[in-house]
């Protein structure tokens, strides 16, 4: 039968090894869950193995050692062999198998083609007419131009209606003049804008005859297809260095009276004719397309960083020895400390339940895409307050998840040899691109201040907010009732999500009642407004966590999802318990229960650790970490890894002869006198 934790090999650190021999599931099977099929799952093994096979595409060395022009250049080197061998690595067609070549060959830092594949084309896709198809997504798709998605300005990202670029039409030429009026109004942010990319899909304000019509997209050709040099009217460059994604040239744009054609405004929903006039879309957020589509995908990439960081941290505790629990006996792996335990287990049930969140959603948005294709747009605002409340949970709880993982591995966790710090600082990007979290969580309580109105009207409401025409429990059935339900626990977190989201609601009112206008009282609640949909969004996540585990048929893989499960549903509702303490839903006897649960389930989990990581399937080479190496041979590597270090090349730096010297000169003088 073999070894169940796949991972498992000859001249492996023994303490690891150890860790992997008492795994009760099989990891592969588990990754399967992870990647959402056996199919996918296998063929991220064999995309990482054929990868290895070439030498031209292995990290020149390790990436922390780069400056960031080496970095920029490193990358766009390892896309252009990555284009060579394409077609023979990957299916073009399968976005999750590119985005793990991705992952494995060039890293989260970024490349020239980032925002190309993750938002240049999906909106062309989208919004673009068959014409403007054949005239540029094609050309995209095979890599003859490279574009950018260009809406953020230096003065404004989250207020879209405020955007200072305008494209003006002129009827009599049937262009758009496309113009940067000010500082702020230039183009600041997008991912390679600087100096990779030479088309953009700018975002500016409509302006016919003098009327606003709001952010609409536009294809501009930004410089020369041979010689890369800006066109006339473009000022462009890259925005200088961030906390992380370095390999990324961010970029500003600055249009001076640009004209284009008409033609090029992206007209699949949303038309200008030659007279000027326009025709609306049938949804007016339709043109939000392309934000959406990378919104609804970041519940699986934050997943995966925040399941890397964990790799990282759980591989290293199992191989750190550090301090006595029986002090008769050897210094224990730090591993079983409770602490330790308390610190790593919940966020890897987190990166599962993320995981699993994360397909619900893609599976919705598949859904959307296709009805907005044939004009249909009814679940546009479903799509739209999901995606807004995971985006900002999901990305704000990967951040903490990653950051107790590089603690977890204390003095080595902050040296860039554990290569958290870079995960942290690109995952953590999240909170801010795509929508800035709170304003994207007030752009959720939108959808759930009408739902509870309709409640309150005597009206039903149904799908992801029917718990609040529910039935609901005054008190919390945890450990009130014999069989051992995950129900309970739920019914018990729509208790304080259904509350929190009245209390918004009832504040609101009160504030509109006493004749506040609507955006005071808006503001002056939306502290509560947020936490609803903070609320509102761990609901879904533990549901969703919970339908996958009831869907699970392998024995040992629900076994041990099961018990991800139920440590999270018991951590999770400790962190939101005030909400329940408040009201009375719970007790303090339930709490101790629920407090016992967790502590039973951190040493259900412990034997498993190692193996509920490994089971993520992440490769030496795309986790770029010396902690998390497979083999568990951190020490001797760790110094291997430091003699990359520029300050080794020579004993003596010249700063000893410029300032140190004369500095230690003079001080042994003048102690002399
Ligand atoms: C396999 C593919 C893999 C892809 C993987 C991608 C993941 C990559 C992850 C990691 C790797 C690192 C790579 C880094 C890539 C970085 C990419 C980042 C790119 C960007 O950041 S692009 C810029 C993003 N900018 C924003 O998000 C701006 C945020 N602001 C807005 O979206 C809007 O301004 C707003 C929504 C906040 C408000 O809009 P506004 O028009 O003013 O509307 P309102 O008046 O507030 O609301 C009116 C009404 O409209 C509804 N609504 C709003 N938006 C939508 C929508 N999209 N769909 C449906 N409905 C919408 C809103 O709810 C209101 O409805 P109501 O009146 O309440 O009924
Ligand atoms: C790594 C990275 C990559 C990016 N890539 C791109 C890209 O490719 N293309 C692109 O166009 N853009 C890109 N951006 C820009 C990004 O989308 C914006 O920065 C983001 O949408 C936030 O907008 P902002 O910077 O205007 O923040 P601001 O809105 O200025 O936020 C500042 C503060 O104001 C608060 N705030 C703002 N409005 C409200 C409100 N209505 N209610 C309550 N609070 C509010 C926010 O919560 C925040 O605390 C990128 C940004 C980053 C960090």
């Amino acid at each position: 039968m073999g070894n169940l934790n796949k991972e498992i090999r000859d001249g492996d650190h023994p303490d690891i090894t150890e860790e992997r021999l008492k795994s009760t599931f099989d990891t592969h099977k588990m990754a399967a869950q992870i990647y959402n099929s056996q199919r996918a799952a296998d063929r991220r093994n064999e995309i990482t193995s054929a990868v290895l096979k070439i030498p031209e595409l292995q990290d020149i060395k390790p990436l922390p050692f780069l400056s960031r022009e080496e970095k920029v250049e490193e990358a766009a080197r390892k896309i252009g062999i990555l284009s060579e061998h394409l077609y023979d690595l990957v299916n073009v067609n399968d976005g999750a198998e590119l985005y793990h070549l991705n992952n494995v060959v060039i890293g989260g830092e970024g490349n020239p083609l980032a925002l190309h594949g993750v938002m240049f084309i999906p909106v062309l896709q989208a919004q673009a007419t068959d014409e403007q198809k054949k005239k540029w997504l094609y050309r995209a798709m095979k890599r003859e131009i490279i574009g950018t998605y260009a809406q953020t300005e230096m003065g404004h990202g989250s207020n879209l209606r405020k955007l200072e670029t305008t494209a003006t039409y002129d009827k009599a030429t049937e262009e758009f003049v496309l113009n940067s009026p000010t500082t702020t109004s230039m183009k600041w942010w997008p991912g390679n804008l600087g100096k990779s990319t030479n088309y953009a899909v700018v975002v500016a304000t409509l302006i016919i005859n003098e009327k606003d019509y709001g952010p609409h997209s536009f294809m501009v050709q930004l410089r020369d297809e041979n010689t890369h040099k800006p066109l006339p009217n473009i000022e462009v460059g890259d925005i200088g260095p961030k906390m992380a994604y370095n390999a990324t040239d961010n970029g500003f744009l600055k249009l001076n009276h640009l004209r284009i054609p008409r033609t090029n405004m992206l007209m699949k929903h949303v038309k200008v004719e030659k007279d000027g006039t326009y025709i609306k879309p049938p949804h007016a957020k339709m043109s939000y397309s392309a934000m959406v589509h990378v919104r609804a995908h970041m519940n699986n990439t934050m997943a995966y960083f925040l399941a890397s960081s964990l790799t990282i941290a759980v591989r290293y505790s199992s191989i750190r020895r550090q301090g006595h629990i029986n002090p008769k006996e050897p210094e224990v792996k730090v591993l079983e400390y409770q602490t330790q335990q308390h610190r790593l287990f919940p966020h890897i049930a987190r990166a599962y339940a993320f995981s699993f969140a994360g397909a619900e959603t893609v599976r919705l948005y598949e859904k959307v895409k296709k009805d907005m294709e044939s004009g249909e747009t009814e679940l546009m605002a479903d799509l739209h307050a999901l995606t807004s409340g995971l985006k900002s949970v999901v990305t704000y709880l990967t951040m903490q998840g990653i950051e107790q993982a590089r603690q977890s591995c204390g003095g080595h966790g902050y040296s860039m040899a554990s290569y958290i710090s870079e995960i942290y600082g690109i995952a953590i990007g999240g909170c801010t691109y795509e929508g800035e979290n709170m304003v994207m969580l007030l752009q959720l309580a939108r959808y759930l201040m009408k739902a509870a109105k309709a409640v309150k009207e005597g009206k039903k409401v149904e799908g992801l907010v029917g718990y609040l025409s529910a039935p609901d429990n005054r008190h919390s059935l945890i450990d009130r009732t014999p069989e051992k339900s995950y129900d309970t626990y739920l019914k018990t977190f729509e208790h304080i999500a259904r509350q929190q989201i009245f209390r918004a609601f009832d504040k609101l009112e009160k504030m509109l009642t006493s004749g506040l206008p609507h955006s005071e009282a808006w503001n002056k609640c939306s502290v509560e407004l947020t936490r609803a949909s903070r609320l509102h969004t761990r609901l879904f996540i533990a549901q969703a966590f919970a339908r996958r585990v009831h869907d699970v048929v392998d024995f040992h893989i629900k076994e041990a999802l099961d018990d991800l499960l139920h440590l999270h549903l018991n951590y999770e509702l400790l962190d939101v318990a005030s909400y329940a303490l408040e009201d009375g839903h719970l007790c303090g006897e339930q709490m101790n229960f629920i407090r016992s649960e967790l502590y039973r389930s951190l040493g259900k989990i412990r034997p498993n650790a190692v193996s509920y990581v490994d089971a993520w399937e992440l490769s030496d080479m795309e986790l770029r970490s010396v902690l998390g190496r497979r083999d568990g041979h951190v020490y001797e590597n760790l110094y291997k890894w430091a003699q990359n270090s520029s300050l080794n090349r020579t004993d003596v730096l010249p700063v000893f002869e410029k300032y140190l010297k004369p500095l230690m000169m003079s001080a042994r003088k003048n102690s002399k006198l």
